[in-house]
């Protein structure tokens, strides 16, 4: 999927759309992802399958496209937030149509809806940086309109005191910016192939996400697990190398006895994919 030379609201719009469902596909049809689904089955999940996962990607095409229309040309402010508060919720309810009541992308909606938002905004265009500097902004202003749900991820949040999903984009996004764009880069200058260098790029996640679906589900004994086994792919090379591939094998092994799912790293890496797309300027 490329970026073609257009300007103007519609093509953009239609553009940062069809990347965003594009980057959930391939997120959720890379393999082999550890505890998640991916194109050998369910992983660590009872009620998600990969067609379910696309089904759900191709649900949120019309939401992504609103997003980027609502935020064409408008500035960061409280009206805003509530504008895509209300888009992000009705793409929920899409999706959970599309999925007959099953969560399968809750949280990507939140990350990738947001970036998307700051993507249109003129000025953004290819800039990593401002783009997840403005979705945090966005995520910074508070959304009145917002139901006052006590959700698995905020009680883990409270819980084991640690960030959420709300923090990580309150934060720009660190998690993408600063571990796996970098990551994702570096493994194809070694000569990963794509797939490796995109595993590569869930493992730095990996390694420093408190990930509440894995809290959640597994409690801080998964976290660790999960941390420590995503670092020793990583000190072995990445899987591009025999050893960090057996590491990865027993990291998922791990995490399937701990029914531990790391839902959280998955969409900070659908994120990832999203702004490794934007940010290749010959595309645009
Ligand atoms: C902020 C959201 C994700 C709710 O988060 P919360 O932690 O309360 O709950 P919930 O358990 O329902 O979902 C969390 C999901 O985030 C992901 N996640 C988990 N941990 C992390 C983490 N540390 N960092 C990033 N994402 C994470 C997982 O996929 C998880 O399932 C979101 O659903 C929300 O509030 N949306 C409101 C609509 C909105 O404002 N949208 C605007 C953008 S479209
Ligand atoms: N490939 C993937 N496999 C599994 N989860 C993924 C994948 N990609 C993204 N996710 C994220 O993981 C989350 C699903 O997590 P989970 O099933 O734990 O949700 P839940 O509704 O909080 O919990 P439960 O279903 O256990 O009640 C979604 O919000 C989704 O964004």
């Amino acid at each position: 999927m490329r970026l073609q030379p257009q300007t103007g609201c519609l093509p953009r719009a239609r553009q940062l759309a069809s990347l965003a469902t594009q980057s959930l596909i391939d997120e959720a049809r890379l393999s082999p992802k550890p505890g998640l689904v991916d194109s050998r089955g369910s992983g660590a999940h009872q009620d998600l399958t990969l067609d379910l996962m696309e089904r759900s990607a191709h649900s949120l095409t019309p939401t992504f496209y609103a997003l980027a229309l609502q935020s064409w040309q408008r500035p960061v402010d409280i009206a805003l937030r509530q504008s895509v508060g209300r888009l992000g919720r009705e793409g929920e309810s899409q999706m959970l149509q599309a999925t007959g009541g099953v969560n399968t992308h809750r949280g990507a909606i939140w990350a990738l809806g947001l970036l998307v938002s700051a993507a249109a905004m003129p000025g953004n265009e290819a800039d990593v940086q401002a783009i997840a500097d403005t979705a945090a902004q966005l995520a910074q202003l508070p959304d009145s309109m917002a139901p006052k749900v006590f959700s698995n991820g905020l009680r883990a949040t409270h819980r084991y005191r640690v960030a959420g999903a709300r923090e990580e984009a309150q934060a720009g996004f660190p998690h993408v910016t600063r571990l796996a764009l970098p990551q994702l880069r570096l493994s194809r200058r070694l000569g990963a192939n794509e797939s490796e260098a995109q595993i590569d790029a869930l493992m730095a996640i990996m390694t420093s996400l408190s990930d509440t679906c894995v809290l959640t589900r597994a409690g801080l004994n998964g976290l660790e697990a999960m941390q420590n086994g995503a670092r020793a792919v990583l000190m072995a090379g990445g899987c591009a190398h025999p050893q960090g591939r057996a590491a990865l094998s027993r990291l998922d092994k791990q995490m399937l006895a701990l029914n531990a799912s790391p839902g959280g790293a998955a969409d900070l890496l659908a994120a990832t994919l999203l702004l490794d797309r934007i940010a290749q300027p010959f595309l645009l």
